[in-house]
């Protein structure tokens, strides 16, 4: 039978009420509005996995007068987007956190949903710290190194003027595909640089937090197409979108968190999402397809995976996996990622003129961020540990970690960066649900061998998820987009 989930229902009183409660309540409200008994023998379409992606893909089956059901492992919504409450007051986002330029889809959600924004704080100096130049603020993308300035600018040209010749839905079909699909970004610039490892260090500050990976472990191709990803059907993606605050990937934040979004879509879902429902199994027979979950099986038209893809994997398909798309997936592996935030009582770096922005050669801090919340005076700074830098610091003990991670912003900010009043961390390569963070990467000759499979559905399966978008892929954006696609898709 239909269920009743039209525009005028889904935007209805929920989401509006909701607006004013913290997430802890709305995140109580949200999964005591999910299916709380038997699930449903049949429905139109079953979407595997409650994230952004997922959710966004239920909704537009649902409102096309489809019924629909999100299976979702966890016992949340939200996947990737987590909000984090502090004890020293104000919410911050263990997860993905900042909206950008070009990122239309998610911003014309956010505002659908009443989650407003703010920008990131961009006054002042940024901080480089170098082992062998010491500290110096600067402003811009690159900062003032001698050692390393040509190389910088020359390699950032030439990965925008090839990322500017890729089609985002089609990077394999690229001439020279193969050629850059058969090199890293390390080999790359190994052989193109005169500082090759400075510079390599110095991208590590981009790639570390961007893909939880190493220039070693990124096949070129991936990363060109990543950048061309970085803009929309209009505006063609730029190293520089990708990676600056202002103007870039990291201008806004969410009032309230990024979790506000999937939580207020579950919440207008209510009993169409069920949650401890972890999909083991999918049989796909002649008329319909059938999904076992962890609380029981769901007969349906059509499936929506909107899981990480490492995770698909785990899930024993009937028929099995055709075999481009299951060596795509088994190629495709999750950044190592954690992200720690220390509260200061001001933020105290404002004052001596700097954005709270900084990037290091080394140590625990590689990549910093000023991630104060307009509900509190507070200072909160960011770090994000990622990749090598997440091999050598995340396996230490909680104390040694906030150690180092402190230092490293007394490195970069000053003394007072050695005295928080909380300090609190995430790390997503124990999350069961994600296994790692942000995104999925590839390595060499995956793209430009089996990525044409990346969207092609596999029967009554269809494929969601940040890492299946053309635009933004990676990225919050790119999950709105791709569950877009994939409701689209099941309801032609
Ligand atoms: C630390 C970090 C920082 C980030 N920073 C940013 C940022 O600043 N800006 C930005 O735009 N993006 C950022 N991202 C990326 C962004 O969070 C993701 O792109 C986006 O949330 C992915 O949404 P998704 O729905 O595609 O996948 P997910 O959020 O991973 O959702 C997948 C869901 O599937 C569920 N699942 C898995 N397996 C099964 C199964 N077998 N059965 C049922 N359910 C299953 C999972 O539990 C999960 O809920 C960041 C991510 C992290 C982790």
């Amino acid at each position: 039978m239909p269920i009743d989930l039209s525009r005028r229902h889904l935007l209805g009183g929920a989401a509006l009420t909701l607006g004013a409660l913290a997430t802890e309540g709305l995140t109580a409200e949200a999964n005591a509005a999910t299916l709380q008994g038997a699930l449903p023998a049949s429905v139109d379409t079953v979407v595997i996995g409650g994230g952004l992606s997922g959710l966004v893909a239920a909704r537009d089956v649902a409102r096309a007068g489809r019924s629909v059901l999100v299976v979702e492992a966890r016992d949340r919504v939200g996947g990737r987007l987590l909000n984090h409450q502090l004890t020293s007051g104000g919410t911050i986002e263990a997860g993905g956190a900042f909206i950008g330029p070009t990122q239309d889809h998610v911003a014309a959600l956010a505002a659908e949903l009443g989650v407003a924004t703010f920008p990131e704080y961009v006054d002042g100096k940024n901080v480089y710290v170098s082992k062998l130049l010491g500290r110096q603020t600067y402003t811009g993308t690159v900062p003032p190194d001698p050692t390393i300035l040509l190389d910088a600018l020359l390699l950032l040209q030439t990965l925008n003027s090839w990322a500017a010749q890729l089609d985002v839905a089609a990077p394999w079909a690229h001439p020279r595909a193969a050629e850059w699909d058969a090199t890293t970004l390390a080999a790359y610039i190994r052989t193109h640089s005169l500082n090759a490892a400075g510079i390599t260090n110095l991208i590590r500050c981009w790639t570390q937090p961007g893909f939880g990976a190493d220039p070693d472990q990124l096949s070129l191709l991936f990363v060109l197409h990543y950048i061309a990803c970085s803009g929309n059907e209009t505006t063609p993606g730029t190293f520089d979108r990708n990676a600056d605050t202002a103007h870039g990937a990291q201008e806004r934040r969410f009032v309230g968190g990024s979790q506000l979004l999937p939580l207020r879509l579950a919440s207008q879902l209510g009993d169409h999402v069920a949650l401890d429902a972890a999909v083991s199994q999918v049989d796909q027979l002649d008329s319909h397809a059938v999904v076992h979950t962890a609380r029981g099986r769901v007969t349906c038209r059509r499936v929506i995976v909107a899981a990480p893809p490492p995770l698909v994997l785990d899930i024993v398909w009937n028929p099995g996996l055709p075999t481009a798309r299951r060596q795509l997936l088994e190629q495709m592996r999750m950044g190592r990622l954690m992200k720690c935030d220390a509260v200061y009582p001001t933020p105290f770096w404002r004052e001596a003129g700097l954005s709270g922005m900084g990037i290091s050669d080394s140590g625990a801090v590689r990549a910093a961020f000023d991630n104060c919340v307009p509900s509190t005076g507070h200072g909160i700074l960011l770090a994000f540990v990622g990749g090598a830098t997440w091999a050598q610091y995340g396996t230490l003990s909680v104390d040694a970690r906030r150690q180092a991670v402190l230092e490293g912003f007394a490195r970069m900010f000053g003394k007072q960066a050695l005295s928080p009043i909380d300090y609190t961390e995430h790390d997503w390569t124990h999350e069961r649900w994600t296994r790692g963070a942000p995104v999925a990467v590839m390595g060499l000759g995956t793209l430009s061998t089996v990525g044409s499979s990346i969207r092609t559905p596999h029967g009554r399966v269809h494929w969601a998820g940040t890492e299946t978008s053309t635009y933004w892929t990676g990225y919050m954006d790119g999950a709105v987009r791709a569950g877009q696609r994939a409701a689209a898709e099941v309801l032609t």
